[in-house]
């Protein structure tokens, strides 16, 4: 080391290994030395102990505005300053300013504000012909040169370093240095927060692809749909010759009545009992009866062979065809009696009682006479070029709504001369407004410009041409023309109200007979709706008349879970189809062959969803019922049912009706069932 120290003269610094007292200035004899990496800097010129004061050097004071007036960080100057207080600046006179700097250092600096110097003292014992070095900074990274090894210190004076603990001891560090290099360090944060938000970045940008590949996706999946769905629609209603343009709504003509010509179907008077052999009815009452023509060989053979018909093969067939039908009575009920009779004369003798429609989900977009709206967030915009993109978007975010399944999706209107484009995009609690305009801008940086408008809609389509032309003027609607079915049975002959009573009767009879015997309190009643009843309607296949079944649950007796009363009505009335008279009745047309095509089933309580399914499989016409359910039935959707009597989703529908006539309180308590048991 001595030989690389320039101007070293060896004879003169390694004088003596005795310590010498200060004196004077420089008082130690303290060597000035050039190191080829450090520049100048103080050498011991022979061992100095632990604790010894070097110097105490008077300091240069510099206020913190003159020193960067004066601009002393872009002068030589700025290597050598002493932050001092309050920010100012020193320069320390004599040795002071050309002790080096060490990550290890042998000398400890104090400062003395009151004396305006300060003070170096040995950390630790220091050998001869060893640099005496302070510490400039403990964290090198805020040094502004990068630091020379300490290749003269000894690691025997390391323990003494923790004695720098005071204010006093700041490191030797020039403001602007340390301005300057905050800027680099700054900077290299900098740079690291840059390039940690640039990886966030392209991450968001990869999954923001990812997402947009999803989307599109879904959507042209979406979209091939609707469209699919669109044109059967659009087809269904050009079909109809109804275009949306008001002044071009056509008229719709009357549904042409059900020809009951001789040659094909007829009807006559006969009598109950003739026809069901084995019915224990003692009534006499005259009811109709379709007598099926015979009907062409091929028309026959073109369809497949029914289950109960004679073209079915079955293993069972000679022992079913053996035994007869056993009918239950048929209603207590007779067309005389009703004719010409005022309801209220027969109200008041509790003749008669009314039911009110139960609708399903697909029946509340087409409800009757109803001006309900609905509000929808909606997309205003009058250029053109914008309609595909809001259209696509509308499709995205609601496209298989049912709630929106009646409305069109765009609203075109001429205001002030100015042809305005509204597209509906959802129900409006659907989404907060922040969230649908963040979904917007996701979706398409067209559609960031546009702010979605809460507008009232229609929130049915329309059956009849007078809803169309009302609803249309609000907001473009689909029509489905058919037969409104009222609400309630209130517009109903006073013999149907009759007859349906009749039917109740006959079920809470049979429910309160059930309990008797120990079962489950509930009781269904199938039969045909007597032919005066039948509506002239395209489409409506006749009932196979007479043909009657009751039933009660028999879980209990037959510790059987599936022996539900309605369940065992379809299988008594499979049975029926089986046997003599009704196993030789050739089905009329594809369709009448399912079990309870065009029948009326009576039902004590609202059945569930297996048996409302049951029905539904079975194409029952109607249903009559009296309790409703609280909990998920299979018909009641304001009671968290399914409404599996009309649904777009299922491939039949048939009309259900609840009670709304006097129950007796007794009656009413007896057949109370368990909420949560399934029926
Ligand atoms: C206060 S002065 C020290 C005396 C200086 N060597 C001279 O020749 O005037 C500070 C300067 O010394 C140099 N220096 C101090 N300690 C150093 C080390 N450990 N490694 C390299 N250079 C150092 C740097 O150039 C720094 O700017």
């Amino acid at each position: 080391m001595l030989k690389i120290l320039e101007g070293l003269d060896t004879s003169k610094t390694l004088v003596s290994s005795e310590f010498a007292p200060p004196e004077g200035i420089n008082p130690l004899g303290l060597h000035l030395l050039s190191h080829p990496t450090r520049g100048r800097g103080v050498f011991a010129p022979h061992p100095i102990p632990a604790g010894t004061l070097l110097e105490e050097a008077p300091v240069l004071l510099l206020s913190k505005e003159e020193w960067e007036s004066g601009g002393m960080n872009d002068t030589v100057l700025g290597s050598y300053g002493f932050c001092w207080s309050n920010g100012g600046m020193a320069l320390g006179l004599g040795l002071a300013s050309l002790f080096n700097h060490s990550s290890r250092p042998n000398v400890n600096f104090i400062r003395n504000t009151a004396a305006s110097s300060i003070r170096f003292i040995t950390s630790r014992r220091v050998e001869a012909d060893e640099e005496l070095c302070i510490c400039y900074s403990a964290d090198e990274t805020k040094l502004w040169f990068i630091p020379a090894e300490d290749d003269s210190q000894s690691l025997a004076g390391l323990a003494l370093n923790g004695i720098e603990s005071s204010e006093e001891e700041s490191p030797l560090l020039p403001i602007v240095k340390i301005a300057v290099d905050d800027l680099v360090e700054e900077d290299r944060e900098q740079k690291a927060k840059r390039k940690e938000r640039e990886k966030r970045l392209e991450l968001a940008r990869l999954k923001d692809k990812e997402r947009e590949h999803d989307l599109k996706d879904k959507m042209n999946k979406r979209i091939k749909a609707y469209q699919k769905t669109e044109k059967r629609r659009e087809e269904e209603e050009e079909a109809l010759a109804l275009a949306l343009d008001l002044e071009a709504v056509p008229e719709i003509k009357a549904p042409k009545p059900l020809r009951l010509a001789s040659s094909s179907l007829s009807l006559r008077e006969t009598e109950t009992r003739s026809q069901t052999p084995a019915s224990t009815s003692s009534s006499s009452t005259p009811t109709y009866e379709v007598n099926y023509p015979t009907l062409p060989e091929g028309m026959i053979t073109s369809l497949p062979a029914p289950l109960h018909s004679a073209g079915h093969k079955s293993k069972n067939k000679r022992r079913s065809r053996e035994h007869t039908a056993e009918l239950t009575p048929d209603l207590d009920w007779n067309e005389e009696d009703w004719e010409g009779v005022q309801g209220k004369l027969k109200e008041e003798e509790g003749g008669w009682g009314e039911v009110v429609r139960v609708k399903g989900p697909a029946e509340r977009e087409y409800d009757g006479d109803d001006d309900d709206l609905m509000e929808v967030w909606a997309l205003e915009f009058t250029d053109p070029k914008m309609t595909r993109v809001a259209l696509n978007f509308s499709k995205e975010i609601s496209f298989s709504d049912e709630r929106l399944r009646h409305l069109k999706r765009v609203c075109r209107r001429n205001e002030n001369g100015q042809e305005i484009c509204r597209i509906a995009l959802c129900p409006l609690s659907d989404f907060p407004i922040e969230e649908i305009q963040t979904l917007m801008t996701s979706f398409s940086p067209l559609l960031s410009d546009l702010t979605p408008i809460p507008y009232k809609v229609p929130s049915s389509g329309a059956r009849t041409q007078e809803q169309l032309r009302r609803k249309h003027h609000i907001w473009p609607i689909s029509f489905s023309p058919g037969p409104v079915v009222p609400p309630s049975s209130a517009s109903w002959p006073v013999s149907r109200k009759a007859w349906v009573s009749a039917g109740v009767r006959r079920v809470l009879a049979l429910a309160l007979q059930a309990k008797k015997n120990g079962e489950i309190p509930v009781a269904t009643y199938c039969t045909s709706q007597p032919a005066i009843f039948w509506p002239n309607a395209d489409g409506f296949i006749p009932p196979t008349t007479n043909l009657r079944a009751d039933s009660f649950d028999t879980r209990l007796s037959e510790s059987h879970p599936l022996r539900h009363a309605t369940l065992n009505c379809v299988a008594s009335i499979a049975h029926l189809r089986t046997v003599p008279p009704f196993t030789d009745v050739p089905p009329t047309r594809n369709g009448a062959d399912y079990l309870l095509t065009s029948l009326t089933l009576f039902i004590s309580h609202e059945p569930c969803v297996m048996c409302a399914m049951a029905l539904l499989h079975s194409r029952v016409r109607e249903v009559f019922y009296v309790f409703p359910r609280q909990n998920g039935g299979g018909f009641e959707v304001d009671g968290g049912g399914f409404g599996i009597h009309a649904r777009r989703d299922l491939n039949h529908r048939f009309e259900v009706w609840r009670w709304d006539g006097p129950v007796e309180e007794h009656v009413r308590e007896e057949l109370e069932i368990q909420e949560d048991l399934q029926l």
